[in-house]
């Protein structure tokens, strides 16, 4: 589906992604890991067309991709979930779906706003998909709350739930459990995991929630210093002894110190032992 070949990425003296090359095959969920400072927001940055990249390709569907805009690339069927804008807050949860541009919004679609009946038909068809979709998110009971009041988790739903109204083939998540409570976290996953199932969707997501990156991924990739150390099923990335080097060496000082929260140490500790399970117990 999306092929990454040799990316590469310097801000000033810094190389923060160096020849970067894996795949995210079609309907899968590839987890991308790594300490902080590994590389893994440029290199998303990169393939949704915010950044651009200094060296390298990036192939969707057969089609060289390098380097073109985020929103021919949306057109595309590849969306990057961002954080609700601050000026949605004060609009209600419907509302903030309502204005989601469609993908495959075009020239027709402008000049059909001359033409009453397929305005109507339009708005009849977004109305619907946003029933549905706060139907399949169970966050109908939610759909007049203002975006504002949502907790951190059903912000995240929502982030999710605007994506679903472009019909995406590939979703890039950053951080999806990132603030996320247990509760909303098992809703979230469920999501995910049945966007994927039921209807084809492909991701790419980071995390540094490993219970949640075991839980919905399959490879999982891992990026230390700018470039992938490992790729395969969680089981093996665990007791992959490079991978636990990344984690507790360069991962928690020296050059990664840019923030460091109590999660993100724990997922590294995590990523670093076998649970019982995995080691046979
Ligand atoms: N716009 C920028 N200008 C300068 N340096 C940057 C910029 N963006 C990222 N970096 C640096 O590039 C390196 C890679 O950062 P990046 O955010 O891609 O890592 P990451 O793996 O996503 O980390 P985290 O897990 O902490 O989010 C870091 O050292 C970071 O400080």
């Amino acid at each position: 589906m999306i092929q990454i070949d040799g990316l590469s990425k310097a801000f000033g003296g810094l190389q923060a992604v160096d020849a970067c090359s894996f795949s995210v095959g079609k309907g899968r969920v590839t987890g991308l890991i790594g300490p902080n400072g590994a590389g893994k927001t440029t290199l998303f940055n990169m393939v949704a067309g915010f950044l651009k990249p200094d060296d390298g390709k990036v192939v969707l569907d057969g089609e060289d991709v390098t380097g073109l805009p985020g929103h021919v690339l949306f057109h595309k069927g590849l969306v990057r979930t961002f954080q609700i804008p601050h000026e949605f807050s004060r609009m209600t949860v419907r509302e903030n779906l309502m204005v989601v541009p469609p993908a495959q919004v075009g020239e027709n679609l402008i000049k059909s706003w001359l033409r009453w009946s397929k305005v109507r038909a339009e708005e009849i068809r977004v109305r619907h998909k946003v029933e549905e979709v706060l139907d399949f998110l169970s966050i109908d009971h939610l759909a007049d709350e203002l975006a504002g009041n949502l907790s951190g988790g059903q912000k995240k739903l929502l982030e999710l739930g605007r994506t679903m109204m472009t019909d995406p083939k590939v979703v890039l998540l950053d951080e999806p459990g990132a603030g996320v409570n247990r509760t909303l976290l098992g809703k979230l996953a469920e999501a995910i995991q049945r966007l994927n199932e039921e209807r084809g969707y492909t991701f790419c997501i980071i995390e540094h929630d490993m219970d949640l990156v075991s839980k919905l991924c399959d490879p999982v990739v891992v990026m230390a210093q700018g470039t992938v150390i490992a790729e395969g099923p969680m089981h093996d990335i665990r007791a992959n002894r490079e991978v636990q080097e990344a984690y507790l060496g360069g991962g928690m000082s020296g050059r990664m110190g840019h923030h460091h929260d109590v999660a993100r140490q724990q997922a590294a500790a995590q990523a670093a032992t076998l649970t019982p399970r995995e080691a046979g117990a």
